[in-house]
């Protein structure tokens, strides 16, 4: 049985659709994060959860029992707010021991769990400051002590790193890794932000316009991701447009501009069919760049085109390139080789095999699919 069981989750605003048709699980002691773009339905599907929202349709069942109709108290769960929502008025200790008290817990047990927390969020001896003179940072260990002080089956955060600068964010992102462990606790993240997200989660839930695009582990969605929006939104994808001339079970020819390329059946969308115009995604990583001079550009099973060396950014033990190609516009590039300079002809490839295609759909994409219509007949984007 899973800790938290949502299934056919909906939530309807007049004639805004949220939430629609949800469905996941989230096991005991797992850190999943659910992710997506502003207005996707993340903060919905939690206040439902937390019970500060009611469901048009679907149950929420947390350790086998249903808490659709439970007020927020009566369900084993806490939830960290964005903008923290401590007691300005109340001390460090008195805030942790909030909830506590409400439970009728005696002031002695209240004072010594609130320091046990205090000591977990590594905050000893702030119990009698108020919040106002603590940092951000201190203030959301604060809010974390509150959430996890009861103990509760399940702690809901609805972006409570996105006012932190870069640096403090990615301490905190360890820290609540640590605290999520030693509390053995399970934790649902909402965020809109990839990087928190893939940083943190044991799996990921990705959201658009209200409904599931995949469920997975960072691995899953970055190798293979379900959809054009998730290779889009889970890190950073060339995009090429292409049409698919034949199709079978084993392999699609595909036709990108370059002559038409073999590319197997399971790189290819279930619901691709042959005559398709099709979006090939493939990750910068997959690029490969080779001197122009030195390679054949006429290669039958491989995308390939020349180019032209636009930028290069150096990454630690990569670079970055970005090539403007004869047949895309202009695609990047993550190599080992530190050997191209800017203006420096190239012939850019990848293999078949390292490509996902999917049907073009130009309304199912992070940027409304804007693309840039280039005279020789293929599209392509700026990532
Ligand atoms: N109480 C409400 N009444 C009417 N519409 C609402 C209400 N709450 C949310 N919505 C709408 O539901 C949709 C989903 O909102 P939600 O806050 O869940 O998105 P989100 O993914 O959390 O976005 P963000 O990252 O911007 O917080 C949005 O279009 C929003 O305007």
């Amino acid at each position: 049985m899973s800790l938290l069981h949502v299934s056919g989750l909906t939530k309807e605003f007049g004639d805004l659709v949220a939430v629609d048709d949800v469905d996941f699980d989230v096991e005991d002691g797992e850190f999943v994060s659910i992710l997506g773009p502003s207005g996707s339905g993340k903060s919905t599907v939690l206040r439902m959860v937390a019970g500060f929202e009611e469901p048009t349709a679907g149950t929420i069942a947390l350790e086998g029992e249903e808490i659709v109709g439970k007020p927020p108290f009566e369900r084993d769960v806490n939830m960290v707010f964005q903008d923290l929502a401590l007691f300005p008025h109340l001390t460090v200790a008195e805030n942790i021991g909030y909830g506590l008290k409400q439970q009728g817990v005696p002031k002695a047990e209240r004072r010594e769990r609130s320091e046990r927390m205090l000591e977990m969020v590594r905050l000893e001896g702030y119990g009698d400051r108020t919040p106002a003179e603590l940092s951000g940072g201190e203030q959301q260990r604060v809010a974390l002590a509150r959430a996890l002080v009861n103990e509760p089956a399940l702690v809901l955060f609805d972006e409570p790193l996105s006012s932190l600068d870069r640096k403090l964010r990615q301490h905190m992102q360890t820290e609540l890794q640590r605290i999520q462990t030693e509390t053995d606790t399970t934790f649902l993240y909402v965020t809109h932000d990839q990087e928190v997200a893939l940083a943190v989660s044991d799996r990921l839930i990705v959201l658009n316009d209200g409904g599931t695009q995949q469920i997975g582990t960072v691995e899953d969605l970055y190798e293979d991701p379900a959809s054009r929006f998730v290779a889009d939104f889970i890190g950073d994808v060339n995009t090429v447009t292409g049409r698919v001339t034949d199709l079978d079970d084993d392999r699609a020819l595909i036709d990108a501009g370059t002559g038409e390329i073999p590319v197997p059946r399971t790189a290819i969308a279930a619901d691709v069919a042959a005559g398709d115009d099709v979006d090939v995604c493939v990750r910068p990583y997959q690029v490969s760049l080779r001197d122009a001079a030195t390679t054949e550009t006429d290669a039958t099973d491989a995308f390939a085109s020349t180019g032209t060396v636009l930028s290069r950014s150096y990454q630690g033990s990569d670079s970055l390139y970005d090539v403007d190609t004869d047949a895309w516009g202009t695609v990047s590039a993550e190599v080992r080789e530190d050997a191209f300079r800017n203006g420096e002809d190239v012939t850019v490839t990848w293999a078949p095999e390292h490509v996902h295609v999917y049907r073009r759909d130009d309304e199912d994409r992070p940027d409304g699919g804007e693309t840039e219509d280039r005279p020789d007949g293929g599209e392509t984007e700026d990532e």
